[in-house]
């Protein structure tokens, strides 16, 4: 039982302008600077001086079909993120990268030398990527189905793992007067020959300051859960009630208990979007301010994406067609999908309002509130079982972020429920888990 008290720990996932669909389109947001490294140095540094413990980066190779309508490019996130290492001390900093689309031994590298360059600070969000359009960007006629991705996932995970050990702590000796820089009996090739990847090694820089970047994982279907189970220690996921994400917490623990881990050892961190007004008045005005800067072609897409169906056409004001969602249609995401039926089957809602529901942040919890009552409703979640911490996606940037940090956070903060500084250095330090040894290190002595 740990001593220190538990506290949240609290990421900064960045979307270009912001979650909300619209935000591009609100009067406060600065559209012309969502190419400017210094506009997301200004934003991790307020986030860094907040205490976060990390920023996060989603990301996919393709371009999302509905740019027409929302600032959804991607920026690539290690160079993305290497910038915002030159300007930030502490804070984590996660990229998105996919098991699918990038080969082993340079994922290798890029996380290795983030790490490094950051002074221990490396995340991976671990994806096999959902958007099926990515495949014909590297050739592919057909995107990889979803288990053999994840096969691919699983021996992925341990040639990576294994080419961050391959250089043992110790290797590095820079011994100038003998003339020795590294002791190569200490650096190991990995020999990886699989069914699906082959991979020599060893990797081609010295071992990390955290070992390896930190396992971050989002999937929520049986393979995904089972994937979290055995190797991250950090889950992201969407929720929008208490009892859901009470349910898939009390799920990944004990998925992870059953594989011989640790419990506390992986962080289930849940989605927040949060509009935050003086009082719940004006933060209900500032979300239908939002919602009425939507434009239903873009949202029509992006529904269409999730739930498998077309309502182009549909009066929007009419009730969802809940008979029209076809059981096993194409859609991207399995786990996205029961998120946004279950709106429709517990609210009932009208197209219109349905679309409204998942404008804000794509299946996310948005939650509409003064600072006291989104305190309340994260302190429910954080003692509740619920979730060890949160990705904070603010509708808009920079305002909506700057709110939640003026104003929530002192009450998170006051209530003992969030640092008042960092403890540590790395990523690692700020959610509590250990610096893994290399497989390949000098044994134990017994
Ligand atoms: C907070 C969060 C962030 C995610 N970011 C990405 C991403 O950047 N790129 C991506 O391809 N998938 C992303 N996903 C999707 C997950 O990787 C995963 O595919 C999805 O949650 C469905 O899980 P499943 O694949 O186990 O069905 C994200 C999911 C969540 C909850």
């Amino acid at each position: 039982m740990s001593l220190t008290p538990r506290l949240l720990n609290l990421n900064l996932f960045i979307y270009p302008g912001g979650h909300h669909e619209a935000a591009w389109r609100y009067h406060e947001s600065a559209p012309d600077r969502l190419l400017d490294l210094t506009y997301y140095q200004e934003l991790a540094r307020r986030a860094e001086a907040a205490k976060f413990d990390a920023i996060f980066l989603a990301d996919g190779p393709s371009l999302p079909d509905n740019i027409r309508y929302a600032s959804r490019f991607r920026l690539e996130p290690f160079t993305w993120l290497s910038g915002l290492a030159a300007a930030t001390e502490r804070i984590g900093l996660i990229a998105t990268a996919s098991t699918t689309y990038l080969e082993p031994y340079n994922l290798a590298r890029l996380f290795a030398s983030l790490d490094h360059l950051s002074r221990g600070r490396a995340g991976w969000n671990i994806v096999t990527t959902g958007a099926p359009q990515a495949a014909r960007n590297f050739g592919l006629d057909e995107h990889p189905p979803h288990a053999e991705r994840y096969a691919r996932a699983r021996e992925y995970l341990d040639v990576v793992t294994k080419l961050w050990d391959s250089w043992e702590d110790d290797a590095l000796l820079i011994d100038q007067g003998g003339g020795v820089f590294a002791d190569t009996e200490r650096i190991h090739p990995v020999d990886h020959s699989g069914r699906l990847l082959r991979v020599q090694g060893p990797l081609n820089i010295p071992r990390s300051p955290q070992g390896r970047p930190v396992y971050v994982q989002a999937g929520s279907s049986q393979d995904g859960r089972s994937f979290a189970a055995r190797y991250a220690e950090a889950v992201f996921t969407a929720h929008q009630t208490t009892g859901n994400a009470r349910e898939f917490y009390s799920d990944i623990k004990a998925r992870v208990k059953a594989e011989g881990r640790d419990p506390d050892q992986l962080k289930v961190l849940p989605g927040i979007s949060p509009f935050i007004g003086s009082t719940e008045a004006e933060a209900r005005r500032l979300h239908d301010e939002f919602n009425e800067l939507t434009q239903p072609e873009y949202s029509l897409r992006q529904l269409r994406q999730m739930l498998g169906v077309d309502l182009s056409g549909h009066d929007l004001d009419a009730p969802f067609p809940r008979d029209l969602v076809p059981a096993d249609g194409e859609r991207e995401v399995n786990s996205r999908f029961q998120v946004v039926l279950d709106i429709v089957d517990r609210e009932r809602p009208t197209i219109r309002e349905l679309l409204h529901r998942l404008a804000g942040a794509r299946g996310h919890w948005v939650t509409v509130g003064t600072p006291e009552q989104i305190a309340d409703r994260i302190e429910e979640w954080f003692v509740g079982g619920a979730a060890d911490g949160f990705n904070v996606m603010p509708p808009y940037l920079t305002g909506g972020f700057d709110t939640f940090v003026e104003h929530v956070v002192p009450i998170l903060r006051a209530r003992g429920l969030f640092r008042t500084e960092y403890t540590g250095t790395t990523l690692r330090d700020h959610f509590g888990l250990p610096r893994p040894t290399s497989q390949y290190g000098p044994k134990a002595l017994v």
